[in-house]
């Protein structure tokens, strides 16, 4: 008998050097080695060729059909090769340096053949062979990750003794949720992961785990959100309804049922007690501002201060001329304070910031700077979520008495990342684009075309509209065989000379150079825009309505998507034109989805089916935990029962006194969670 807590080298034949090998595989207890799982099963079922894909690994049982024959290949190397029978196919089996098999392998013989198969010609590569029809063989082998560093057949036997000796592993789904899902117990679970019967029981197994996993991560979640709603207490905004009612008359438009949607679920956060921690994710041009500004009305409407934060200048910019053009009728005082403001207006508006004469202070992170300081700070936006760094919106929540903070973001994020990722976070989404908005007709070409691009480009500008044409780097490089932006403006210069104006915008410029170009963009005084990815984000000229990017195949599906968003964002038919030639399979179908849609959470689902929950955020960033079992991707169903299975649990009270869910606070309490801590 053993102990889950006890030493691996308490099992039979682990000796010191071994114990090493699995201490680099961080396995030191047998605990450990239980629950270090398969990456894979090797499948030695039966199949029929006929249904084998090329390159697949098959076992067959066969019955030899010739005497083999052996070439020699070298010292010690030789290649021998039978023709077998299986069933209806008459095929050639070959092993590579196994002379022995020639005295065994004589017609008639009944063999169990595992390996390769070559379908085009029809042979195949033997790994393994046994003699006799198959009848005690397993049909599934474990494998694990080893490095190379211990025999997979000596770790399972390893493996064998531990589960058979461990007389301490811990059930940690209640029988409650365990026969609501049926589920496999602890035991049976662990047995199908590493031995299992058939392949019924291996799937079992992995339903299982993945729904525990999925579990235990969402109860981290849930419980965290739940101590911190408890313990955060934040304002409560007591806006005046009718007067949001009158400034939502007042707009050009009426809200779409989305955004209608959304104000009320930010209005309701800011008149609850709790402090608000709410995402909202919009897809371009889904009208996410003026939802922001109906949120710090109702703050100012409350007598607070509201802030939003931009990522970049030009985007506060935009952000005022947009809210003082629908505030300032009404005499709410809305401020601009960035990187530029010189010295002595930045005093003055400091001073009247803190005496409550700015009701609205729109910025880039010089809103973070310690000398700002706030009369009455209520509510906060900040634009952009994956632009400002945790720090920076912990510095600006501590700017007033516990302000409500609502971060955007016009990055659609799959659901499924979404309740992970951000799953502490309360989530809005607006999924619906204003009416009338035409779809972007976007067309993916080759280079050669260009010249059909630019007519098309310059009809566009006869007709009064005007273009953006996007290029990946600024300057040439040797190495990559880029476009570069200033080549292309060049060009285009050349090209429209005489009858219109091309600008050029890359990330070298000084901000006000930048500005100044966006500024003559947006008046209509420079036709074309080539620029770098600069204008990526929130950029807002209704009536460019073409956008050429060079070398799309470097940019990923959300970037592209941010980018085309730039056109189609007011009345007339907008055109997006990729000019790529990408290689790989993936970049064809990048290329391929954004032809095929405008809807960038469909987009964003294609992106992290194409790359991975990882790469999506960027590695670092993306908090994602790692499962043993679970898929974020293919698993999302059970995730989303785990996650409702989770929020019901946190708030019953028998969670948190029964004995039977004691495992699963036990693991709560590990983790850290209980204490408030941060998940990750
Ligand atoms: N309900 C509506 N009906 C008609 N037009 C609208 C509506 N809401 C917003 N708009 C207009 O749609 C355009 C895009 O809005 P906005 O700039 O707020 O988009 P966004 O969500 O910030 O998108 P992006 O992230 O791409 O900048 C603006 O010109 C805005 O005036």
């Amino acid at each position: 008998m053993t102990s889950c807590t006890e030493s691996v080298t308490a099992l039979k034949g682990i000796g010191k050097e071994t114990a090493e090998h699995l201490q680099s595989l961080h396995i030191e207890t047998i605990g450990d080695l239980i629950w270090t799982f398969p990456y894979r099963h090797e499948d030695f079922r039966l199949k029929d060729l006929t249904e084998t894909p090329h390159n697949e690994r098959v076992t067959i049982e066969a019955t030899v059909e010739s005497m083999p024959s052996v070439i020699f290949l070298g010292k010690n190397k030789q290649r021998l090769t039978v023709a077998v029978r299986a069933g209806r196919h008459l095929v050639k089996a070959v092993f590579f340096n196994q002379g022995y098999l020639r005295q065994r392998l004589l017609p008639g013989t009944i063999v169990t053949v595992t390996g390769k198969w070559d379908r085009g010609r029809q042979v195949i590569v033997g790994s393994s062979v046994t003699f006799g029809p198959k009848t005690e063989q397993v049909d599934f082998e474990p494998m694990y990750s080893l490095r190379g560093l211990i025999q997979q057949k000596r770790f399972r036997k390893y493996m064998r003794q531990a589960l058979d000796t461990a007389v301490d592993v811990e059930e940690t789904l209640p029988e409650n949720i365990r026969s609501d899902y049926q589920l496999l117990d602890i035991q049976e679970a662990l047995e199908g992961v590493h031995f299992p019967k058939d392949a019924a029981h291996a799937k079992q197994a992995r339903r299982r785990f993945v729904y525990e996993e999925l579990l235990e991560f969402q109860l981290r979640i849930q419980a965290l959100r739940k101590s911190r709603k408890e313990a955060e207490r934040g304002l409560e905004i007591a806006y005046d309804i009718d007067s949001l009612r009158a400034f939502i008359q007042t707009l050009p438009y009426e809200l779409t049922s989305a955004q209608k949607r959304v104000v009320n679920e930010i209005c309701k956060d800011l008149k609850l007690p709790q402090r608000m921690n709410r995402l909202l994710q919009g897809d371009v041009g889904s009208g996410k501002t003026v939802v922001a500004a109906i949120g710090l009305y109702a703050a100012v409407t409350a007598g607070y201060q509201g802030a939003l934060m931009a990522p970049t200048e030009i985007l506060a910019e935009q952000h005022v001329q947009s809210l003082q053009a629908w505030f300032e009728p009404i005499g709410v005082r809305v401020a601009i304070l960035s990187g530029s403001t010189k010295t002595k207006a930045r005093r003055i508006l400091l001073a009247q910031l803190a005496e409550g004469e700015i009701d609205i202070l729109i910025g880039t992170h010089a809103l973070i700077q310690p000398d700002v300081t706030f009369h009455k700070l209520g509510f906060v936006i900040t634009d952009e979520q994956h632009r400002f760094g945790v720090e920076q919106r912990r510095i600006l929540r501590d700017k007033g008495e516990h302000p409500d903070v609502l971060f955007m973001t016009a990055t659609p994020i799959p659901r499924t990342l979404a309740i992970t990722a951000f799953g502490e976070m309360d989530v809005s989404i607006i999924d619906e684009l204003p009416a009338g908005r035409k779809e972007i007709e976007t067309h993916w070409m080759k280079e050669e075309q260009l010249g059909a691009v630019l007519s098309k480009m310059q009809a566009e500008l006869a007709n009064g509209r005007q273009a953006y044409v996007i290029c990946p780097l600024i300057e040439e490089s040797d190495k990559l065989d880029v476009q570069n932006a200033v080549d292309a403006y060049n060009h285009l210069t050349a090209y429209f000379a005489g009858r219109f104006t091309v600008g050029l915008m890359h990330g070298r410029l000084h901000p006000t150079e930048k500005d100044e170009i966006m500024r003559a963009f947006s008046n209509g005084e420079i036709h074309v825009l080539v620029s770098t990815t600069v204008v990526e984000v929130g950029v807002n000229v209704p009536n460019a309505t073409f956008m050429t990017i060079y070398d799309a195949e470097r940019f990923g599906l959300a970037q592209l998507h941010q980018l085309r968003g730039r056109v189609g964002r007011g009345e007339h038919q907008s055109y997006c034109v990729l000019i790529a030639d990408p290689k790989s399979d993936e970049g064809q179908e990048r290329m391929r989805s954004m032809t095929e849609t405008n809807d960038g959470f469909k987009l964003a689902e294609k992106d992290l089916e194409l790359r991975g929950p990882g790469d999506f955020f960027g590695r670092k960033q993306s908090g994602l935990p790692e499962f043993k079992m679970a898929d974020l991707i293919h698993d999302y169903r059970a995730l989303d029962v785990a996650r409702r299975d989770a929020e019901r649990l946190v708030h019953s009270e028998e969670f948190w006194v029964k004995e039977e869910y004691e495992p699963l606070r036990n693991k709560l309490e590990v983790a850290g969670v209980l204490q408030g801590e941060r998940i990750d």
